[in-house]
């Protein structure tokens, strides 16, 4: 669950005031979600998001996450657009904590995948990405090449938790990875954690894509790749290749990529499974079993890594 903030009435009542979207009629607190507090807020107009930044989002970089949102929404990207109060801002104060309202998107996410979410995800993230071009503000992604050593030494000493030989083979495709990671291909405003939960379908429809609190610039294959992962492999582990070619085909027909970038996919691909075999490594071994934050699989991601490894090409990923 994350409901770190407890928001009282009269608190509720206060910041809602700030902003002309009715009377509230309930806030109701958001289980799912890791990093932030959020509730639905219903008012006697219409129904928002409210967000209490949590510890782990650094506040100088909200007005990137908050902008891209208005950025995005207001070329018409189904996604969260940030409500301004009376005064025009949208970044205020809640509880101690930086807080904000947002739209509220219909639509659910699936936990099972079919081909038809992928073929609906392909192109809406090139939408995104082409929507995104224009938005003058960037954002390292500190969680790229460049940062995964850190995290990796910040792991090495307890990897063998997770499996034996978890830290030679992490450290041998760290090396592989810094000695061929691209360096020249399109960069553009990515997603950067474009998994399920942050995609919803009402019906079979894609109705809107959440969560940019991992949004940066990097190169827009790289976002493709970190869908692959997350979209493309069945329970069992098994890579659905047709899941990937109609991902990957909806996305051409409205971005089409180069020859580079489909030449660079099964290397961006390794690359986003490490990144996220990284992360759940470190939360693996930083969150108590016990902790009411459910830990995600480390090891999901080195299966994944290691299918990644025996690609030859992009035709493997389903493409004619
Ligand atoms: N704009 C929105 N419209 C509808 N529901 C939303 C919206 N934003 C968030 N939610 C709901 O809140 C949940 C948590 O949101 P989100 O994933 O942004 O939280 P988080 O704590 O930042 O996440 P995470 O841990 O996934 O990074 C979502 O699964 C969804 O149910
Ligand atoms: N989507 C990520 C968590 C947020 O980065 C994962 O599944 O590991």
């Amino acid at each position: 669950m994350a409901v770190y903030t407890e928001v009282s009435d009269d608190e509720l009542d206060e910041f809602v005031a700030q902003y002309d979207i009715g009377a509230v009629v309930s806030c109701k607190g958001i289980a799912e979600g890791v990093e932030n507090t959020n509730y639905l807020l219903q008012t006697d107009r219409d129904s928002f998001i409210l967000t209490l930044y949590e510890r782990r989002v650094n506040p100088a970089e909200l007005p990137f996450f908050i902008g891209l949102m208005e950025h995005l929404a207001a070329r018409g990207l189904a996604c969260p657009s940030p409500i301004q109060g009376r005064d025009g801002a949208i970044l205020r104060s809640l509880c101690g904590r930086p807080a904000a309202l947002v739209s509220f998107l219909k639509g659910v996410w699936h936990r099972r995948i079919s081909l038809n979410h992928c073929a609906e995800l392909g192109p809406a993230m090139a939408e995104m990405h082409l929507k995104g071009a224009d938005f003058p503000l960037t954002r390292r992604n500190n969680l790229s090449v460049e940062g995964w050593r850190g995290l990796f030494e910040a792991i090495r000493p307890r990897a063998g938790e997770i499996k034996e030989d978890l830290a030679e083979r992490i450290a041998a495709e760290l090396d592989f990875l810094e000695a061929n990671w691209p360096k020249t291909l399109p960069v553009g405003l990515i997603h950067a954690d474009l998994f399920p939960d942050n995609v919803f379908f009402l019906g079979d429809r894609l109705s809107g894509l959440i969560d940019f609190y991992f949004a940066c610039t990097d190169f827009m294959a790289y976002d493709i790749a970190i869908c692959l992962n997350a979209w493309c492999f069945e329970a069992d582990g098994a890579f659905n290749a047709t899941k990937a070619r109609l991902m990957l085909n909806g996305y051409r027909r409205v971005r089409p990529l180069s020859a580079e970038e489909l030449d660079a996919l099964p290397l961006l691909a390794r690359g986003a499974a490490l990144r996220f075999l990284l992360t759940r490594s470190y939360d693996w071994l930083n969150t108590p079993a016990g902790a009411f934050v459910k830990r995600k699989d480390p090891m999901e991601y080195y299966r994944k890594l290691v299918f990644h490894q025996g690609v030859g090409g992009p035709g493997e990923y389903g493409i004619e």
